[in-house]
């Protein structure tokens, strides 16, 4: 893990990866639940990925999309020094399509044990409709970036970097939906960017 953090700490876009504290807690908390089947949308070079991936036995899976392959290939050299590349099924586009097709088949609802949101936070309410049903009653869905950088808990006329604030409202939107949805137990916890874990409740 700490030789993927090296690669990327070298890639132009490394401010989007998972903080290291995240990283260790996922890995932690896929143990503990002893998840193994798995899901991650929002790969980028591969961190929170292959901290899943070293979690989860040596026949867990995880379905990992993400628009972009050429970010997860640099990563990738890494994940199969770890030996755990196999356990991968990388999915390149726009995830949303990727969980329609899963829902047509019957067979896939309700098989999921975790699944770790950390991509385009304007469809994050997207997923959690669909994730809903993929999730099995009592698995988990992780939503990563729901602090965003500390601008829930900040007034409108704050100053804030575009991109901050023009998500801003999306993360909002989902930490009210969340916090009101009846079919899940959440907890926010304060790590990395702050993660909101839902256990479907039912
Ligand atoms: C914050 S980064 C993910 C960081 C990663 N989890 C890690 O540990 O380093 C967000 C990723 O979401 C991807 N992404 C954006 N829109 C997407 C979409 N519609 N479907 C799938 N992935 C998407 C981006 O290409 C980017 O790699």
């Amino acid at each position: 893990m700490k030789e993927l953090r090296e690669i990327t700490a070298n890639h132009p876009w490394n401010l989007m990866t998972t903080s290291a504290d995240e990283g260790q807690f996922l890995n932690m908390l896929l143990k503990l639940i002893g998840a193994k089947k798995t899901m991650e949308i929002g790969v980028y070079t591969g961190y929170s990925l292959l901290a899943t991936a070293l979690a989860i036995p040596d026949d867990g899976t995880i379905l990992a999309m993400d628009i972009n392959r050429e970010n997860y290939e640099l990563g990738l050299p890494c994940i199969e020094k770890a030996g755990v590349a196999h356990k991968i099924d990388f999915r390149e586009g726009p995830a949303l399509p990727v969980l329609d097709a899963l829902l047509e088949d019957e067979a896939n609802h309700g098989t999921f044990d975790f699944v770790f949101v950390d991509a385009d936070k304007d469809n994050y309410l997207n997923y959690h409709e669909r994730l809903m049903k993929l999730v099995k009653v009592g698995g988990l869905l992780g939503y990563d970036n729901t602090l965003w950088n500390g601008s829930v808990v900040l007034p409108a006329d704050a100053p804030m970097r575009k991109y901050i604030r023009y998500y801003r409202d999306f993360v909002l939107e989902l930490n009210k939906a969340l916090a009101a949805d009846q079919r899940v137990e959440i907890c926010q916890l304060p790590v990395g960017d702050g993660i909101t874990l839902c256990r479907r409740a039912k």
